[in-house]
């Protein structure tokens, strides 16, 4: 039987203002930068899930994010990993639906009161605290916690040449009624680069948004959208335990993006994700998305 959430949604979004400030921005993935595109699905994706996203051509509009609250925060600094994407898919008479992704497969905890209590010891084990902090203690019990913060990639060249990883689990059903648990991954057509030592170096704290605005202006970007399917005992609901590699994928369709949007604090602030903004065909299957999609709320509230 699974252990109900004790935090409070209030408490989740106090517990990330405490670790990276309250800052009146997203309490955590504040910097990012929009962009405008489209989703084109593959013909197994419309056989594995009805949502209106896998049907036809889809407009989408995206933003890709740093790690942490702080929205000042340097792209070069270990502290921006994992980098974040968020895809809102447009339908017919304004509906939408949300996927929100992250670039590490995995994520440090199992449970939702795991993350308050690991962002809480973050917050009360700075340089003055006696060791071991907190955070050292926490990494003590929680050993996946710690090889999450300390086996991040080194800083990507381009938010276009890394992959993203949904890490929560979600049910997808068809038109005939059969349903499958997946996660979702987000690979690059361009595949993975990351900057050699000497390449950090030379780059500045706002390298990833002026490449990407350079990128997008000589060309199309695109993703493969997969849906990993779980098999024999994985576990869905324990995002801090990644399916094996070897576990099948069907790919969903090609995401292309055409375009930077208008990137106005205006459009910066309506901008929301919701977890549970879904579509019909997709249901949440992992109690830390009914957590997250209480909390998402009070940030998007508290930053306006
Ligand atoms: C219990 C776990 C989690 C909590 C409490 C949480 C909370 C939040 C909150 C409060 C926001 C700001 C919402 C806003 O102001 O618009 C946010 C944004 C975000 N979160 Fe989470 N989150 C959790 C787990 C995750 C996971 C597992 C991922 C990735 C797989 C993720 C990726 C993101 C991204 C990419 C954004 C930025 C979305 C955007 O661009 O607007 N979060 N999260």
């Amino acid at each position: 039987q699974e252990k109900k959430t004790v935090a409070k949604p209030a408490e989740m979004v106090g517990a990330l203002y405490a670790a990276f400030g309250n800052n009146h921005s997203r309490a955590v993935h504040a910097k990012g930068i929009i962009l405008q595109g489209d989703f084109q699905p593959t013909a197994e994706a419309k056989k594995i899930c009805m949502a209106f996203q896998y049907q036809k051509q889809t407009p989408v509009t995206i933003r890709f994010s740093d790690f942490t609250g702080i929205p000042n925060i340097a792209d070069t600094t270990g502290l921006s990993n994992p980098r974040g994407f968020a895809m809102k898919f447009h339908g017919d008479g304004g509906i939408t639906s949300d996927m929100i992704m992250h670039s590490f497969n995995g994520f440090p905890v199992g449970n939702t009161d795991d993350f308050v209590e690991l962002l809480t010891d973050i917050s009360k084990s700075g340089p003055d605290a006696p060791h071991p902090n907190l955070l050292e203690q926490f990494f003590g019990t929680h050993p996946i916690a710690k090889t999450f913060l300390t086996s991040q990639k080194p800083p990507t060249t381009s938010y276009a040449t890394l992959s993203f990883f949904g890490v929560n689990s979600f049910k997808l059903t068809n038109a005939k009624g059969v349903s499958k648990y997946v996660r979702y991954q987000l690979i690059p057509v361009a595949g993975e680069h990351f900057l050699t030592p000497e390449e950090l170096k030379m780059s500045g704290p706002d390298y990833l948004s002026a490449e990407i605005k350079d990128r997008i202006n000589k060309g199309q970007i695109q993703f493969k959208l997969y849906a990993q399917l779980s098999a024999g005992d994985d576990k869905i609901r324990d995002p801090s335990i990644a399916w094996p590699d070897t576990r099948q994928r069907i790919m969903l369709g090609t995401l292309t993006i055409k375009k930077l949007s208008e990137n106005t604090v205006q459009e910066d602030k309506s901008l929301k994700f919701n977890p549970n903004n879904l579509s019909p065909g997709v249901t949440i299957a992992d109690q830390m998305l009914d957590d997250r999609a209480r909390a998402y709320p009070i940030s998007v509230k508290n930053r306006q």
